[in-house]
C-alpha cells in the first residue's frame, strides 16, 4: 500500500477553533481549547490517521496584529507552521464572515504561499448561521482567494469534519509516515501538562491575568510505583496577581490543581502527583527562557 504523510497548517484568527479542529481531526485533546482568543501560544502538533494518509496537524497561533513581544512571537511561529506546511487551511468563522482581520491573512498569504501548497478554505462554526448566509460566504471568499477546496464545518458538532479530514488525506505527498503509529503529539510531555495547567487557569480567572501569566514544569519524576510526580511553576507579574491566583485560603490553586492533575493523568493514563507554585516575576514577558520553555523564538527590539 502507498502511504502518504505530510503536514498541514490551520491558520486564522484568534478563537476560529483551529484547536478545536485539531482535536476533533486527532481524537485526543493535545490542544487547550477556551472561550478566551490567544489561548494557543505555541505551535502544538497532533497526529491524526486516514487509511494510509497520515496527517500532522501544526495548531497554530491565532493570526492578529502584534503589540507585544509575546504577541510577536506568536505571530510569527503562526506563519512560521504555515511555511513548512504542505496544506494550509484558513479557519473562518462563519458568523464573522470576511473580516478586516480575515483579509489581512489573505493579503500575506498571498505573498507567502509557495506554487507547491495547496490552501483550503473551512467555514467554521456553521452551526451559527442559515445555509443562505453560507452559500453567499462561500462565493465572497472564492472571489478573495482561488482557494483549492472551501469545506463547511463545524469544529464542535463534527459536522463536515470528516470529509475535510479525507480531502486533506489525498494531498498529501507519498511516503512514509514521520510518527509511530500511536502518537499523537509530538510536544514534548512537559509542555502539554504546562499547557493543560494554563488551560485550567485561562478558564478560572477573568479578564486579562491569563495573558499575563505563563506555565512551565520545572520537575519531572517518574515513580517506581507508575505514578509521575510533576512540579510547576506559575509565573505572574505582580503580587496582586499572586494573591489572586492563590485565592481566599488557596482555595483557587486547589481547583486549578485538581482539574489539571486529573487531566494529566488522563493523558497519561496513570497517577500524577501535581504541585503548583506561584512566583511573581514582574519581566516575565521580556525572558528569553520563558519563550524557549513555550517554544517560541525570542526576539529582539520591535521588529
Ligand atoms: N458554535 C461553535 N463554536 C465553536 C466551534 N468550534 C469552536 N468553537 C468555539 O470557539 C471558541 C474558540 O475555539 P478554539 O478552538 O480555542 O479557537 P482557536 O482558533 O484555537 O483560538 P486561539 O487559540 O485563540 O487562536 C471555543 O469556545 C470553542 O468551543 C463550532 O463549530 N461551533
Amino acid at each position: 500500500m502507498t502511504t502518504r504523510a505530510g503536514f498541514i497548517a490551520l491558520i486564522g484568527e484568534p478563537n476560529a477553533g483551529k484547536s478545536t479542529l485539531t482535536n476533533r481531526m486527532v481524537g485526543a485533546k493535545v490542544s487547550i481549547v477556551t472561550h478566551k482568543v490567544q489561548t494557543t501560544r505555541t505551535r502544538i502538533r497532533g497526529v491524526a490517521l486516514d487509511g494510509p494518509s497520515q496527517l500532522v496537524f501544526v495548531d497554530t497561533p491565532g493570526l492578529f496584529r502584534p503589540r507585544r513581544r509575546l504577541d510577536r512571537a506568536m505571530v510569527a511561529a503562526a506563519w512560521g507552521g504555515a511555511a513548512d506546511a504542505d496544506v494550509i487551511v484558513l479557519l473562518i468563522e462563519a458568523h464573522r464572515g470576511l473580516t478586516d482581520g480575515v483579509q489581512s491573512i489573505l493579503d500575506t498569504l498571498r505573498d507567502r504561499v509557495t506554487p507547491k501548497q495547496t490552501v483550503a478554505l473551512a467555514i467554521n462554526k456553521i452551526d451559527r448561521v442559515k445555509s443562505e448566509a453560507l452559500l453567499a460566504l462561500t462565493a465572497k471568499m472564492n472571489d478573495a482567494y482561488p482557494f483549492a477546496q472551501t469545506f463547511l464545518i463545524s469544529a464542535e458538532r463534527g459536522h463536515g469534519v470528516d470529509d475535510l479530514k479525507h480531502w486533506l488525506a489525498g494531498q498529501l505527498p507519498e511516503g512514509p509516515w514521520l510518527y509511530p503509529e500511536d502518537q499523537i503529539a509530538d510536544l514534548p510531555m512537559r509542555m502539554i501538562a504546562a499547557e493543560m495547567t494554563r488551560e485550567k487557569l485561562t478558564l478560572r480567572l477573568h479578564e486579562e491575568l491569563p495573558y499575563q501569566l505563563t506555565v512551565e514544569s520545572e520537575n519531572w519524576e517518574e515513580r517506581t510505583d507508575g505514578s509521575a510526580r510533576i512540579d510547576q511553576t506559575i509565573y505572574v507579574m505582580r503580587d496582586g496577581h499572586k494573591g489572586i491566583v492563590l485565592g481566599h485560603k488557596g482555595e483557587t490553586i486547589k481547583a486549578i490543581s485538581t482539574a489539571a492533575r486529573a487531566e494529566i493523568s488522563e493523558f497519561l493514563g496513570r497517577p500524577v502527583h501535581l504541585f503548583l507554585q506561584v512566583k511573581v516575576r514582574e519581566n516575565w514577558m521580556e525572558e528569553s527562557e520563558r519563550y524557549s520553555e513555550m517554544g517560541l523564538e525570542f526576539r529582539d527590539g520591535n521588529a
